[in-house]
């Protein structure tokens, strides 16, 4: 990894604080899997269970079936080619959309992507790139859905978790409710709208937009940088969980002494640095109110969709909501407990003025943004990194194998080749974003050079707010497509797209799952864990 390479936007780099915002196409491709909330029978608790056995059926983004290499292909399985119909006539009326719950139980039509990607009827067909037209759109999208057999499973997992949890007080019951409910029903590709050029944000459903115009970049980035830090000033309860009125403390000796968040600096001044353990979560104190109804509707809506995967190009795979809300959980709860040991989060400092805005930890091995080297110990205070928690390798073996299935699946190649070859972590960077968090465009190339000429898969996890995710092949922002990932989200860069740029530019205030945050307490932002292989 050489992230001190181009980290921190508006960093060394000049061309990185010269974002595009023009606008480059939007493509609504939407796939709802809601098909069958009443049932409750589509918990995702199966989630990487026996999910390499699946066998896919193919259709293009018009909800043709057997195409081989159809542009913008959709596959689900075959038991909801019912919905792919539904969709087909949607199409018909002119929306690229195949939409399986044109009325959810909430009676509201469709989803809600389309509050940040402009009119509905104005979506034309583009692939991740912008481009316009159904011929080689490099996206295409997997639907799974999930089993109900493994939702009793999930429950049961989720009430053994609880019992590792950290400053838990639930009861078991409130356990099952939480793995049913997860995040909000938002966009699958999405454009987003404060500063991106090209935009693609995934969520139960699919499409590509673009960014409106956008004629004062600058201003708009600076605008959008005050509107973050403001917004961090005013941390509150609010902050984590909307609807209620619980009293949050901030619970460790940095939470208290550093003004990393509240001076919008993300803790880049000397004085935040290594002051002391970071806390993701919040302590709570007084009455613990439970998200509003609305609220857990809404997420419960979502985690009975299943996931979905998409490759977005060769090499790259989207897992959309592809942890539950109790992996999450159990997430938010290791890293924390890690977090607060020795080797924890830590104010990593600049490099080549490049700005870390972010708090890091690492598992395995250390990496040090001063020297972009791995090493055993952490050189600015000689702790040594945690081990990586042997839980979180199941979701690495099962996400790599089902990007193989899909990568495999799309791919007409006959030479042999590996287009996301399988690796074993033996480091993990933890980063926590708070809301004015960010990370500049760079290559994870400090690995092995034998990891990185094998293309062994960066394998990245998101649960918190959702993150503006950008990446491309250049060292450019302005060339950089976006994608939005949210909590739950599972992304992989190997083969092809393993030395791709990437980057986070923003942080999206207030998206995280509502019963994530009654059951972790996380802070506001956004947890993020890359596991490699050196
Ligand atoms: O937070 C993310 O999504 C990306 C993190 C990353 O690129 C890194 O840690 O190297
Ligand atoms: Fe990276």
């Amino acid at each position: 990894m050489n992230r001190g390479e181009a980290r921190g936007f508006g960093g060394r780099k000049g061309s990185r604080g010269q974002m595009d915002y023009r606008p480059k196409g939007e493509s609504p491709v939407t796939v709802d899997r809601s098909l069958d909330e009443s049932s409750g029978s589509r918990g995702r608790g199966s989630r990487g269970r026996g999910r390499s056995t699946t066998s896919w059926c193919p259709r293009d983004s018009s909800g043709r079936g057997g195409h081989e290499h159809s542009p913008g292909q959709v596959y689900v399985q075959e038991s909801n080619a019912v919905f792919v119909e539904k969709g087909v006539q949607h199409n018909r009326r002119g929306v690229s959309t195949v939409d399986r719950s044109l009325v959810d139980s909430s009676g509201s039509m469709g989803r809600g992507p389309r509050e940040r990607g402009g009119s509905r009827t104005s979506w034309s067909p583009r692939d991740s790139f912008g481009r316009g037209g159904h011929e080689h759109s490099p996206v295409q999208v997997y639907v799974q859905e999930s089993n109900a057999v493994f939702v009793e499973k999930g429950v049961q997992q989720h009430r053994k978790l609880q019992e590792d949890k950290l400053g838990s007080t639930k009861q078991p019951d409130e356990g099952a409710a939480a793995f049913k409910f997860s995040g909000d029903n938002k966009d699958l590709l999405q454009s987003s709208p404060s500063s991106s050029s090209k935009s693609i944000s995934l969520s139960g459903g699919l499409f590509v937009s673009k960014e409106s115009e956008d004629k004062d970049v600058k201003n708009g980035a600076r605008i959008h940088d005050l509107v973050n830090q403001m917004e961090d000033v005013s941390l509150s309860c609010q902050d984590s969980v909307s609807s209620t009125s619980e009293k949050v403390e901030l619970s460790s000796a940095e939470d208290q002494n550093s003004t990393a968040h509240k001076s919008g600096g993300e803790g880049n001044s000397s004085s935040e640095r290594n002051t002391g353990p970071f806390d993701i979560s919040l302590k709570k104190t007084g009455i613990v109110l439970k998200p509003a109804l609305f609220n857990l509707n809404k997420e419960k809506r979502k985690s009975t969709k299943g996931h979905t995967g998409i490759v977005i190009r060769p090499g790259m795979v989207l897992l959309k909501n592809y942890l539950s809300i109790n992996d999450q959980v159990m997430i938010v709860n290791k890293c924390r407990q890690l977090g607060l040991g020795e080797g924890g989060f830590y104010q990593p400092g600049y490099r080549d003025e490049a700005i870390l805005r972010l708090k890091m930890m690492c598992l395995g091995k250390n990496w040090d943004p001063e020297t972009s080297r791995y090493g055993e110990v952490r050189p600015v205070d000689g702790s040594r990194p945690p081990k990586i928690p042997v839980e979180f390798n199941q979701f690495i073996e099962k996400a790599i194998k089902e990007s193989q299935s899909l990568t495999a699946s799309k791919s007409n190649e006959t030479s042999g080749e590996v287009t996301m070859p399988f690796m074993s972590p033996d480091i993990c960077i933890v980063n926590f974003y708070t809301s004015t968090g960010r990370l500049g465009l760079h290559r994870d190339k400090d690995e092995s050079e034998k990891s990185i000429r094998k293309g062994l898969p960066v394998v990245s996890f998101s649960v918190g707010d959702s993150a503006e995710f950008l990446y491309g092949d250049q060292l450019d922002e302005a060339m950089a497509e976006t994608l939005v990932l949210e909590s739950g989200d599972v992304l992989l860069f190997g083969g092809k797209s393993r030395n791709i740029f990437h980057g986070v530019r923003s942080i999206r205030k207030d998206t995280a799952p509502k019963v994530l945050l009654q059951e972790t307490s996380l802070r506001p932002g956004r947890l993020n864990l890359t596991f490699r292989q050196y």
